[in-house]
């Protein structure tokens, strides 16, 4: 659906994007990850067609009406004051020449019994909403929404993932999404690429990133009581994280011979885990995640 083939950008003397490659497939959630200055605005630009690069972006649609078949919604939406929810619908509708029903968009979104109030008095996550609804009365083929979630608390975040989701599968809309999030990546993404100061660092589908990383290796989590003698009571090597959690690491084949040794000695909330994307980022790297769940250096 779009192909960006080896596109570069510089600002100036300094090399904002790198001969950066991607291909975003119909129907796809596609995320681009990425810490503070990584370049990922700088690829929306340029796929949006709003600067000029290096390199080429193929699309499957008409390039003329692109700005018809691709929404974006960038960082910031700022409203003007007093305009009421109606309001900014019905001028997106017109000035898109939209046949898109208001009504039915306002009560997909919850939003109906708010369409007389005023934006800025609506809450973060109402605000968010409207921003979602507004992409969508294009009709389009493609939405790209930039850092979408930063800002909001949990819970916000979570019910805006559920709406993404919604409407990459029932309208079958394309998403492509700039994220510092390593859990909202995980959970919604199809396949991702990471920017490292404007270059590719990897790429693929979630899966794919996690199980080139880890392979047949998997991981078990467990409680232990013990002196200090008895930490060294196990025939396999082991962590024990921030919340004294043992953390053992081990080929599949070894799993039955490990979970036994631990219940025998006395291990308990024994729980198998998959390797998370986390895990996957942190091993490629090194990157830490803050409380929120955001990426920063190590
Ligand atoms: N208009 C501009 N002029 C000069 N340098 C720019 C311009 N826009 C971005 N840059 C630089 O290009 C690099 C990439 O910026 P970009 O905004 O694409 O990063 P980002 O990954 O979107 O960051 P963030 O997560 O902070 O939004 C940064 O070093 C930034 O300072």
């Amino acid at each position: 659906m779009i192909t960006v083939k080896s596109v570069s950008k510089k600002y100036g003397d300094k090399l904002a994007l790198d001969h950066i490659n991607l291909h975003v497939n119909e129907g796809e959630i596609y995320a681009i990850l990425g810490h503070n200055g990584a370049g990922k605005t700088t690829l929306i630009k340029c796929i949006m067609d709003l600067i000029q690069y290096e390199g080429d972006i193929a699309y499957s649609f008409d390039r003329a009406n692109l700005y018809h078949h691709i929404s974006l919604q960038m960082q910031t939406s700022v409203f003007e004051e007093g305009v009421r929810v109606m309001d900014i619908c019905k001028l997106y509708k017109d000035i898109l020449n939209s046949k898109v029903n208001i009504k039915e968009l306002l009560q997909h979104f919850d939003l109906e019994e708010h369409s007389k109030s005023e934006v800025n008095k609506l809450s973060g996550g109402q605000k968010q909403k409207l921003s979602i609804l507004l992409t969508l009365i294009n009709e389009p083929k493609v939405i790209i929404f930039d850092e979408l979630t930063t800002g909001l608390d949990v819970m916000s975040r979570r019910k805006t993932w559920n709406l993404l989701k919604d409407i990459n599968k029932e309208k079958g809309i394309t998403l492509i999404l700039t994220s510092h999030f390593l859990d909202e990546v995980e959970y919604l993404a199809d396949k991702v690429i990471i920017l490292e100061r404007g270059k590719e660092s990897v790429s693929g589908s979630v899966d794919e990133i996690i199980e080139n990383c880890f392979g047949d290796r998997k991981k078990i989590s467990f409680s232990y009581k013990s002196s200090a003698e008895e930490k060294e009571d196990f025939t396999f090597s082991y962590q024990i994280d921030e919340n004294g959690k043992y953390i053992v690491e081990y080929d599949a084949q070894d799993e039955s011979k490990i979970f036994n040794e631990i219940s025998q000695k006395g291990g308990y909330d024994i729980n198998m885990n998959r390797f998370s994307f986390e895990d996957a980022f942190l091993k490629i790297l090194g990157y830490k995640m803050t409380e929120k769940g955001e990426i920063k250096d190590a």
